[in-house]
């Protein structure tokens, strides 16, 4: 972390993540020795912007120091609706692979609602199909977006009261506001979701416990904007000639914030880390699906043979 972020009121997103990885890489080694299989997961990059290849390459690398597969696949940015949709199939009826991961944004000229819908829920370690989102929405259980849930795991590792809580989420996207706000529901807080058409963003950010910054806007959140002793989560990454900085200005409202999260190194590690455990629990889950059936099956084949077994 950064020299100015080391006062204790930073939320160390790095460390945490390094302890989740490391929690998830043995749990991989015990899938392994149990079951004779690695987790595998497929990152599928279309064309050449050069923060997602970036992002996809840190994705692989740690994918793989957890003892998990890696199954790349790189399409140029000419790639046809149809090119990507034929990969995604491949790899969803792929036994090798476990989660894919469709990086996001696409070119232009794709429909990346569609691509995303060609991924199997059972693979969705991003959890951003239709049928995820309703899943997370029911509070039934699934595969839940890597980023929200770092932001929860950041929230308990520091015990954040959360029920009863008001948290302000900034923000409704599909990857982060709206399931950040789903999470922090079934936490029990009370959950307001601002966006661009908020009336008073400021004062209904004065009256957070808990704000958490994914508008996607540089420095949006002033420290005018944060109660005394409220908790900041910032997950926007913005390049600017000052370096990298999020959606809160840090330094102004670190001086009213109990713990705030510093860009870089607060809730980006965290995404993924998560990715890796989402891939871990996809992998089980497939396997056991995989177990169930085969048993049925060969109980079956058993009662037809007349062993008595029906
Ligand atoms: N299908 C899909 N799933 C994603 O989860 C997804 C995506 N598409 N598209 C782009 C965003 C962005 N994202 C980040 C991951 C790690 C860091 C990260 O590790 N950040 C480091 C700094 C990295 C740097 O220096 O750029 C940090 O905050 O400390 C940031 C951002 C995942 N995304």
């Amino acid at each position: 972390m950064d020299g100015k972020f080391m006062d204790g009121k930073f939320m160390d997103g790095k460390a945490l993540a390094k302890q989740v990885r490391e929690r998830t890489a043995a749990e991989v080694a015990e899938f392994t020795a149990r079951t004779g299989r690695r987790p595998g997961l497929a990152t599928v990059l279309v064309g050449d912007d050069p923060a997602s290849a970036v992002y996809v390459a840190s994705k692989r690398k740690q994918c793989v120091a957890a003892g998990m597969t890696d199954h790349h696949r790189l399409l140029p940015a000419t790639a046809s609706q149809d090119e990507v949709a034929e990969v995604l199939t491949e790899l969803a009826a792929d036994p090798e692979v476990s989660g894919i991961l469709l990086q996001l944004p696409l070119p232009a000229g794709l429909d990346a609602g569609a691509l995303v819908q060609l991924i199997p829920a059972a693979k969705d370690v991003d959890g951003l199909t239709t049928l995820s989102a309703g899943l997370l929405a029911q509070g039934r259980p699934g595969l839940r977006p890597c980023t929200p849930s770092g932001v929860i795991e950041l929230l308990d590792a520091h015990d954040v009261p959360l029920e009863g809580a008001n948290a302000v989420v900034i923000g409704r996207s599909e990857l982060v506001g709206k399931p950040v706000a789903q999470l922090l529901l079934q936490r029990n807080a009370t959950v307001t979701i601002c966006h661009s058409r908020t009336r008073d963003l400021a004062e209904v950010c004065r009256r957070a416990d808990v704000v958490v910054a994914a508008a996607g806007r540089a420095g949006l959140v002033q420290g005018d904007w944060v109660k005394e002793g409220a908790v900041v989560v910032d997950v926007g990454i913005h390049r600017t000639d000052a370096g990298l900085v999020g959606d809160v200005d840090t330094a102004a409202a670190a001086e009213r914030a109990a713990l705030i999260t510093p860009v870089p190194g607060g809730v980006g590690p965290m995404t993924i880390a998560m990715l890796l455990h989402n891939t871990l629990v996809a992998a089980r889950a497939q396997f056991d699906a995989q177990f169930d059936a085969q048993f049925d099956a060969q109980f079956d084949a058993g009662a037809d043979a007349g062993t008595g077994a029906g």
